[in-house]
This record gives structure tokens, C-alpha cells and sequence, in this order.
């Protein structure tokens, strides 16, 4: 089973999954003073209904909070996209220290968490069908520095209890991702893949510049989750990240100059 470790990390991905070595992988390093400027490049609209949150999960490789999506009520919709995205999870990626844990970088800077908010394409009947095409999904990236606590993270951070070992989870109903978003939406944006297995090259990555914060005790509690199932021997769920990709043929446009 793929994971992070020494022997069945991102170095081992293409074993299994050859896409891996594909040319639209994920992540990348932005380099903002390469992005071209795009003026036709709308302004991100997401509106997400906090009634459709329904549960944390630790699904062995992140924490992942899940949205019901039968009906178009948690969306996405202009930025870079044409139709409606709409929300499915959110999850995080994160470091077993502060100098580390971003999957994106910046110029090569590593943050110690980003954000994954994922979408898929309603022109297709579901998440499934969506992420096997090029323009099936929409993922919002955002980067945690370290700073203030962060109270509405607290209210993921508060639920890691339950949650500690791979395969639990528990209800998370009211939930508004909104309030995890930085206060301006400003992007990069590029054509990419999911960052785990199976890797598919079906994400157009929306990155936002601005970055939210989260303090040194709030890092500690990301770290007390765990790989192994309650059954395995105690492995710290630190460091899943994937390192940047080549950007091979490809550009990053920007939503501001
Ligand atoms: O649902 C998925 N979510 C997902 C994506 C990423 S991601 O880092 O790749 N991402 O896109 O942000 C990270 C995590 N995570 O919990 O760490 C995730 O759970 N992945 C996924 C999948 F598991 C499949 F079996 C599949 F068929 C498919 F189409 C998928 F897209
Ligand atoms: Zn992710």
C-alpha cells in the first residue's frame, strides 16, 4: 500500500502508478515572477453551505473531512474554471517539523501545512467519473504559516481525538469551510494532478497567495494523528507530502498582476 514512508513513498509511486512520471504532475514550485498575468482570469467565487459538512475521517494518510455533494450547495465556480465545481472533502498535508509540510512551494519555500479543498466538475454524474478527466477537478490550495492560533482550524484540531488512529472517523456536521479561507483570493492557477495516488492529471490547481495561520501548539495536534490502525504498532503522521514535480510544458498564470 502506498504511503510516505522510506519504502513506499513518493519515490515508489511509479511503481505502481507510471503516471507519476506523467506531464501534468502535481505539486510544483511557483516561481511568482514567472506567472503571466491573465485578464481574463475571474475572480474565485466559492460558496460553501456549512449544513452539507458531514464527517472527519483518518483515512491513513491525511485527516479528510467529507461533504455531502448531491446537490450544488458547497461550490466553486469562475477563477480559472467555466461551470460549477462542487466541494467534496478537504484534507491537509503537513511536516514533522515547521520547515517543512507544504506540497506547493514558493520561489522553493516550504510552509509547515497546506490546505487541499477538493471539487469536482458537475458536467460529469460524480466524483468518480469526474477525476478520470482533464477538466473533472478543481482543487484549492492554501498555505498555514505559523503565527496566531487559528480558531476555526481549532474546531478540525478539537476532533483529532477521535480520530487518532488510520480507518476511524466521527460526525462533523456545521462545519464552514469558509472561515479557513485567506481574506483575499488571489491565485496562481495551473493544469495538474492529485499529490496521492492515483496521481490523475484531471486538477486544475488554484493556489492562493495568501496564506492563513496556524501556531506551534496547533502543528503539535496535526502530529498526534497516526498512520497505523489502532491494531499496528504507534507511526506519527508527520511529513505526507509529496515534493515538487517537473513543471515539463507548462505554465502558471496569476489572477493578479
Ligand atoms: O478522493 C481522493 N482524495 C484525496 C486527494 C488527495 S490529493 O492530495 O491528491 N489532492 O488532490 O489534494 C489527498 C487525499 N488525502 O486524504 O490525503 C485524498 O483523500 N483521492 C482519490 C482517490 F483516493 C481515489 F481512489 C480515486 F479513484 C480518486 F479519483 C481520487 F481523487
Ligand atoms: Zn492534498
Amino acid at each position: 500500500e502506498w504511503g510516505y514512508g522510506a519504502n513506499n513513498g513518493p519515490d515508489t509511486w511509479h511503481e505502481k502508478f507510471p503516471i507519476a512520471n506523467g506531464p501534468r504532475q502535481s505539486p510544483i514550485d511557483i516561481v511568482p515572477s514567472e506567472a503571466q498575468y491573465d485578464p481574463e482570469l475571474r475572480p474565485l467565487t466559492l460558496r460553501y453551505d456549512p449544513s452539507v459538512s458531514l464527517d472527519i475521517i483518518n483515512n491513513g494518510h491525511s485527516v479528510q473531512v467529507t461533504f455531502a455533494d448531491d446537490e450544488d450547495k458547497s461550490t466553486l465556480t469562475r477563477g480559472p474554471v467555466t461551470g460549477t465545481y462542487r466541494l467534496k472533502q478537504f484534507h491537509f498535508h503537513w511536516g514533522s517539523s515547521d520547515d517543512k509540510g507544504s506540497e506547493h512551494t514558493v520561489d522553493g519555500k516550504l510552509y509547515p501545512a497546506e490546505l487541499h479543498l477538493v471539487h469536482w466538475n458537475t458536467t460529469y454524474p460524480n466524483f468518480g467519473e469526474a477525476a478520470s478527466k482533464s477538466d473533472g477537478l478543481a482543487v484549492v490550495g492554501v498555505f498555514l504559516e505559523i503565527g496566531n492560533e487559528n480558531p476555526q482550524l481549532q474546531k478540525v484540531l478539537d476532533a483529532l481525538e477521535a480520530i487518532k488512529a488510520k480507518a476511524t472517523q466521527t460526525t462533523f456536521a456545521n462545519f464552514d469551510p469558509t472561515l479557513l479561507l485567506p481574506s483575499t483570493l488571489d491565485y496562481w492557477t495551473y493544469d495538474g494532478s492529485l499529490t496521492t495516488p492515483p496521481l490523475l492529471e484531471s486538477v486544475t490547481w488554484i493556489v492562493c497567495k495568501k496564506s492563513i495561520s496556524v501556531s506551534p501548539a496547533q502543528m503539535e495536534k496535526f502530529r498526534g494523528l497516526l498512520f497505523s490502525t489502532e491494531e499496528e504498532p504507534e507511526c506519527n503522521m508527520v511529513d505526507n507530502y509529496r515534493p515538487p514535480q517537473p513543471l515539463k510544458d507548462r505554465k502558471v498564470r496569476t489572477s493578479s498582476a
